[in-house]
């Protein structure tokens, strides 16, 4: 299969890129901003008609999250426009589109896992962007599946597990937030499963979550990498008051893996031992 990767410099377009070599059956072709800017629909056609992929991973997105309140125009050509276009694209050309979205979709206030079919109510202006680019690609007509992942990160690019690493090693005592609940994924853990869906015998359209298991907060999460690298850096429960952002975040964002482990059989590692993993990486 000849697979088109956007996102190219970002964390999963990294591992994905990393994969590469594990799936010589395909022609995995990699375009980041330069190549492909998402903000530009003409740009985005002309590459898709000049590499004429059969199946369209859509990795790149606008995701500050706090920067997004104040630059909602770019944010949406982004998140949205372009994944419309690239869906469109798509549908005229039978080609299938495994597209990223987020947690954050929803507004937080569920108390048990979220489902697939639970109704999205975002909260802010990436999340209602990111809904905007689900409801744009499946009115496409486009054969597509939408991932939606949470607390992505990697030894690639920007994450809280590597914003951690630093204050910690810069401060004796840091603040995090303990009432925002969720599950982080590992980036590699997330191209896994994006090309155990590429090898799938059958394409099975939809919604799917998709993080890694166990349930935490960001403060839990903080702790644990405290634990694992062995630092001494105070690290205090706080409330989401107590951390202002121009953003406001989910308090729960949990979600529910089932269908993607029964329609895919993708796996899905605990949180910790991916951890491990990525931190031993980052040595
Ligand atoms: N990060 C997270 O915690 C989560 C991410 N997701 C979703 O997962 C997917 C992958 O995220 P992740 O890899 O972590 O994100 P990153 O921010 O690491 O990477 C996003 C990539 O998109 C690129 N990009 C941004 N704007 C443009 C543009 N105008 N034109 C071309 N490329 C652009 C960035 O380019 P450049 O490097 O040049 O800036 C970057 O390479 C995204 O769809 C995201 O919404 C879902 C849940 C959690
Ligand atoms: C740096 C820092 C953050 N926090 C809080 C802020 C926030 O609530 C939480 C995580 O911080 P981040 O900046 O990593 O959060 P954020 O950028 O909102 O992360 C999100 O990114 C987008 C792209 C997604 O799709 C989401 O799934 C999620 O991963 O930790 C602290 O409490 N103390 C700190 O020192
Ligand atoms: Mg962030």
């Amino acid at each position: 299969m000849k697979i088109l990767i956007t996102g190219r410099q970002g964390q999963l377009g990294s591992e994905l890129h990393d994969l590469k070599e594990s799936y010589p059956q395909h022609q995995m072709v990699f375009v980041d901003r330069e190549e492909m800017d998402l903000s530009n629909p003409e740009q985005i056609l002309e590459v898709l008609n000049t590499e004429k992929p059969e199946i369209i991973v859509s990795a790149g997105a606008y995701t500050a999250v706090d920067k997004a309140e104040s630059d909602q125009e770019l944010c949406n050509a982004v998140n949205h426009i372009a994944v419309q276009t690239i869906g469109e694209w798509a549908a005229a050309h039978q080609a299938k589109v495994i597209h990223i979205s987020t947690d954050y979709v929803f507004d937080g206030n569920s108390e048990t896992p979220l489902k697939e079919t639970d109704t999205p109510d975002p909260i802010n202006v990436y999340g209602q962007t990111k809904l905007q680019g689900e409801q744009a690609l499946q009115a496409s007509g486009a054969n597509n599946v939408i991932i939606r992942t949470a607390w992505v990160y990697s030894v690639y690019g920007a994450n809280f597990v590597k914003t951690m690493l630093r204050l910690m090693n810069e401060r004796e005592e840091i603040g995090v937030v303990a009432d925002q609940v969720g599950t982080p994924t590992y980036a590699r853990d997330l191209a896994q499963a994006i090309m155990t869906i590429v090898e799938a015998p059958v394409f099975v359209q939809g919604v799917y979550h998709y993080s890694n298991e166990g349930k935490i907060s960001w403060h839990e999460f903080a702790t644990a990498i405290k634990e694992i690298k062995g630092l001494h850096t105070k690290i205090n429960a706080i409330g989401s008051d107590a951390f202002p952002t121009p953003a406001k975040r989910p308090h729960f964002s949990l979600l529910d893996k089932s269908k993607i482990k029964e329609v895919y059989q993708v796996a899905v590692p605990h949180w910790k031992t991916s951890l491990e993993e990525m931190l031993l990486k980052m040595r």
